[in-house]
């Protein structure tokens, strides 16, 4: 019998995030290793014109819970949404819904966050610095807590380059933070944010940074662990391999790729690819939280969740991978046939932005104004080229961040939850891997049908003979200007004709005497 799977048996669970996706694969795999759990309480806003209620219904009438139907028919009893938006005071939680979380909760997964590089500062903090604070704070006033785990980063101190399990001062205080930005107005704070971040990237990392702070200064007496995840991808194994619901991290890229869309990138081939399975960060997650709760470390414990130093993978192995299975499995209706390298030079970056992605994209926006469509190719290509440019700082790096806690955990744990709540990332198959997650990108991103796969092979054929002749046009076409203008180009020319008529008459010559 697992240990951890026993320990979540009748506890009330509250999961902030729990829409997201890593939210989903933590609340299925609890569902489905410990059906006997009392409750799971998530914090949901509505969304996109759906209410709470429609938004867990479309949740777990998914394809990623399948099987939790199978060993907990009555799951629909025991999750119980709660109205919340972490962006308002309170959460805007109804009196009634807190006095009920405040009694009740036994642990609390906290994932929500905004994962976007671009937001403003001001949200940014709103929801991964200030929300947290409220989050400890209503935490603080549980009587029968038993842990609290904070889901992190492992790019929270990007601007290290050796990264321990341990959380690193930022400058400026977050609770400074929080209040200045109190009366600060919104082009101040545009103004003062790159010399907050500082030697970050974004907003998202610094303010991961900071809501790692305060948690450290409001843990008070709680057990608190905090789990800082790499690139977090597809499923590895379960509820089945390939899983993935979103474009952040690599998904949106790898269709872009797949699509033809995206042939040359800025990134360092033999830069480690830190990428985790979202089932590893959830094994882990679940196993830190049976820990915290049950051995009650004297101190905030961060346990890293990253593939670099027990199993690496470079970018550039990856990228080839990618492209190799879009050769067995392509996606449908690609603009362009899957092709790219690597490039480390800017100006080589520009050149082939210019060339591969914008020119194109150009060419087929008069295309479709020629035949009376809206132009839009150039649009969906700078936004493509902007996510990419975000990306770049985490491609062209590599990073060592220690896993002592997270390999001290794994020791812990009995040979049966080993099993079931695996995070040890060496028995990883990239190669395996990296071609589920395409599949999965396929089949559960873009819900392409598998039956269309010699439909989409036919199309690249396509592709490609409109490429050759494309390229052969281009080449006559230079060549006749060539021609007009250069007595030299006009000599190159007269040679190679006469040199094909010589040899074409011997040949003709030479078979007639056989005969
Ligand atoms: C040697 C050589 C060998 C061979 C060479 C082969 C070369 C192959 C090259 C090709 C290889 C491809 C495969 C390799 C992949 C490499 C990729 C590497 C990626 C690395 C990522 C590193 C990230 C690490 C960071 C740390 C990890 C974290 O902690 S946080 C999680 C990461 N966060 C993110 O990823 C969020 C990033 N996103 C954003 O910040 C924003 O979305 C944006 C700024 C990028 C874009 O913003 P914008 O406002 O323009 O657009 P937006 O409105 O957001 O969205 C546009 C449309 O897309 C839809 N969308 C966006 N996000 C999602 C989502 N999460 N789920 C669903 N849909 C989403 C959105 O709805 C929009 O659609 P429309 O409304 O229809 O327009
Ligand atoms: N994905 C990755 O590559 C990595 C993620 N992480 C961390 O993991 C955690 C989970 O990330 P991930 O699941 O990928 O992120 P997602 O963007 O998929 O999910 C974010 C979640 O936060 C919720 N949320 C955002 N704003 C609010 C709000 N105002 N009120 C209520 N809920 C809100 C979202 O709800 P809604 O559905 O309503 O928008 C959603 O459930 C985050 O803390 C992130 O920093 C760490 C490393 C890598």
């Amino acid at each position: 019998m697992s240990m951890i799977a026993a320990f979540y048996g009748g506890k009330s669970i509250l999961i902030t995030g729990a829409t997201g996706f890593m939210g989903k694969v933590l609340m299925e795999k609890l569902f489905r290793t410990s059906p006997d759990l009392k409750v799971i309480y998530i914090l949901v806003r509505p969304k996109a014109g759906q209410t709470l209620q429609q938004r867990v219904f479309q949740i777990l009438n998914s394809k990623l819970f399948e099987k939790v139907k199978e060993v907990c028919p009555n799951v629909h009893e025991k999750i119980r949404a709660i109205y919340a938006d972490l962006n308002q005071n309170d959460f805007g939680i109804s009196k009634e819904d807190m006095q009920e979380l405040l009694s009740c909760t036994n642990i609390i997964f906290h994932c929500a966050a905004t994962v976007r590089f671009d937001d403003t500062l001001r949200h940014a903090v709103q929801l991964n610095v200030t929300a947290t604070q409220q989050l400890l704070l209503m935490a603080s006033q549980m009587p029968k807590l038993e842990a609290f785990i904070h889901i992190s980063t492992a790019f929270s101190n990007c601007n290290l380059k050796h990264i321990d399990e341990v959380i690193y001062p930022c400058p400026v205080e977050p609770k400074k933070i929080i209040d200045s930005l109190e009366w600060l107005d919104d082009a101040i704070i545009d103004e003062i944010t790159p010399k907050l971040i500082g030697d970050r990237p974004n907003t998202y990392t610094y303010t991961k940074a900071l809501g790692e702070m305060v948690v450290q200064q409001e843990s008070g007496n709680m057990n608190i662990a905090i789990i800082r995840p790499s690139i977090v991808g597809a499923t590895w194994q379960e509820p089945f391999p390939g899983w993935v619901d979103n474009l952040n991290g690599p998904s949106g890229l790898i269709i872009a790729a797949g699509k033809g869309f995206l042939r040359a990138i800025k990134a360092t081939p033999m830069a480690v690819a830190d990428l985790i399975p979202v089932d590893t960060v959830v094994n882990l997650t679940l196993a830190v939280g049976w820990y915290t709760a049950v051995h009650r470390p004297k101190s905030t414990l961060v346990y890293h969740c990253t593939s670099g130093n027990l199993n690496p993978c470079n970018w550039g192995k990856m990228g080839f991978q990618v492209l190799a299975t879009f050769e067995k499995i392509p996606l449908e209706r690609a603009f362009r046939r899957p092709y790219a390298d690597f490039t480390t030079n800017n100006f080589t970056t520009q050149y082939r932005n210019a060339v591969s992605h914008r020119a194109p994209a150009i060419i087929y926006d008069f295309y479709l104004r020629l035949t009376g469509r809206k132009p839009r190719m150039t649009k969906v290509m700078n936004r493509l080229l902007r996510t990419v440019s975000m990306m770049e700082y985490f491609i062209n790096r590599s990073w060592e961040w220690s896993t002592y806690n997270t390999e001290m955990l794994m020791s812990e744990l009995s040979p049966e939850d080993q099993r079931v709540f695996n995070f040890d990332v060496r028995q990883l198959n990239w190669l395996e891997y990296i071609e589920n997650y395409v599949l999965g990108v396929k089949k559960y991103l873009l819900k392409e049908d598998m039956a269309g796969i010699p439909e989409a092979k036919q199309h690249l054929k396509r592709l490609r003979n409109i490429h050759y002749l494309f390229n052969t046009a281009l080449f006559l076409i230079a060549w006749r200007l060539l021609i007009a203008r250069s007595q030299m180009a006009r000599n190159v020319w007269f040679f190679i004709v006469s040199f094909c008529y010589k040899f074409l008459s011997y040949f003709r010559a030479s078979s007639t005497l056989k005969v």
